[in-house]
């Protein structure tokens, strides 16, 4: 007889509104995860931001599991299946999908309903969206990525509560009307016991769940046709280089890419060697929120180049490329090779 399913959970929620920090306290709650990070972009640093717990983590670079990387999950899945079959990996009793903040779920829930295999040996258990409760309502008027998001949800996870003032009523409105099915809780009182919890499947059924009332301001109606492959309108780009930069001249940098980049800047994460740090300084930032900065006591993985990732909104797809060139520009940047080569993780003069 073939053993049960291995339970699936999607994590998934707008680019910024706290995938990874939840991520992070369910894997200091729980050693039976095995998880799987998407990344929008060729380089990857949330798995590098993941809590090292000994918990075997994949990542799925270069684009969403929806669409460009659909074939690479599938084999990702295969091999931890395999992996955990012939004793290779811990028996983790549930795999942990995290998204990227473009991805459509219904992308990735597809691929399991499609993949032969797959079903008899995975079972996608929930779909669990965060949403910032700061940002929320802006990124749900302004990306359909952010809709099909919250329609795909089992459970919608409040993020950032601590920071939001006000009342905060429309956005829990909007989102009731969106998807009235899901639960609405806050992250911060999530433990890692809800990945336990089963939900009812459903079909994508894009429209019916669409909000029948009148719309709160600011709202959108939800897409007519699914999202995937060229119909995303995030952008990705990314940059390694080499040698330590001095902080006050990072922040210079920052705030150039800033205001040149306006709204249109969705989100921006980095490792960076900084002068006198030993350690990275991990830069972060979503639109309309300050930059977050943090020193990490040491590099991961023992790979040193500093690396910066930013996301561009818009119908141009080469502007996040052209932000990264000023910045290394700007900074005078010696760029580090793109091929994994072992003498790229040298120390920084
Ligand atoms: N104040 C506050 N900040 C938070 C909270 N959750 C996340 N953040 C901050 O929001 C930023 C984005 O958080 P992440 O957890 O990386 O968000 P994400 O959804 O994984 O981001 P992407 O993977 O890039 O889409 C980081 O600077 C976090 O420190 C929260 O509950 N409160």
């Amino acid at each position: 007889m073939n053993p049960p399913p291995v339970p699936l959970v999607v994590l998934t929620g707008f680019l910024g509104s706290g995938k990874t920090t939840l991520l992070n306290r369910w894997l200091g709650q729980r050693g039976d995860l095995a998880v799987v990070i998407n990344e929008l972009g060729d380089i990857g640093i949330d798995q590098d931001l993941a809590r090292r717990v000994g918990a075997p983590i994949s990542l799925l670079a270069g684009g969403c599991v929806c669409c460009a990387v659909q074939g690479t999950l599938r084999t990702t899945l295969r091999n931890l299946y395999m992996a955990r079959a012939g004793g290779d990996l811990p028996p983790f009793s549930l795999v942990l999908l995290e998204t990227t903040g473009a991805a459509d779920p219904f992308g990735v829930t597809a691929v399991l309903e499609q993949d032969a295999w797959l079903r008899k040996r995975f079972r996608l258990r929930s779909v669990l969206t965060t949403v910032d409760r700061v940002a929320g309502q802006a990124a749900l008027a302004r990306h359909p990525e952010a809709l099909e998001q919250v329609t795909a949800a089992d459970v919608l996870l409040l993020t950032k509560t601590d920071r939001a003032g006000g009342d905060q009523s429309a956005l829990i409105e909007q989102l009731r009307r969106l998807n009235p099915r899901a639960e609405v809780g806050e992250a911060a009182s999530a433990d890692a016991g809800l990945l336990d919890r089963d939900f009812p499947r459903r079909c994508r059924i894009t429209g019916a769940l669409a909000p029948t009332g009148p719309l709160a301001p600011g709202a959108a109606l939800a897409p007519a046709a699914p999202l995937s492959g060229p119909g995303h309108r995030l952008h990705p780009a990314g940059l390694r280089w080499r040698g330590r930069i001095p902080y006050d001249r990072l922040q210079e940098a920052l705030a150039a890419l800033r205001d040149s980049a306006g709204d249109e800047l969705v989100r921006l994460k980095g490792l960076v060697a900084i002068e006198k740090l030993d350690g990275p300084l991990l830069i972060q930032a979503v639109t309309g929120q300050p930059v977050e900065m943090a020193p990490l006591p040491a590099w991961p993985d023992g790979d040193d180049d500093s690396r910066l990732v930013v996301i561009a909104a818009g119908d141009d797809p080469d502007r996040p490329a052209r932000w990264l060139a000023d910045w290394r520009r700007r900074l005078a940047l010696k760029e580090a090779p793109t091929c994994d080569s072992s003498d790229s993780h040298g120390s920084h003069e």
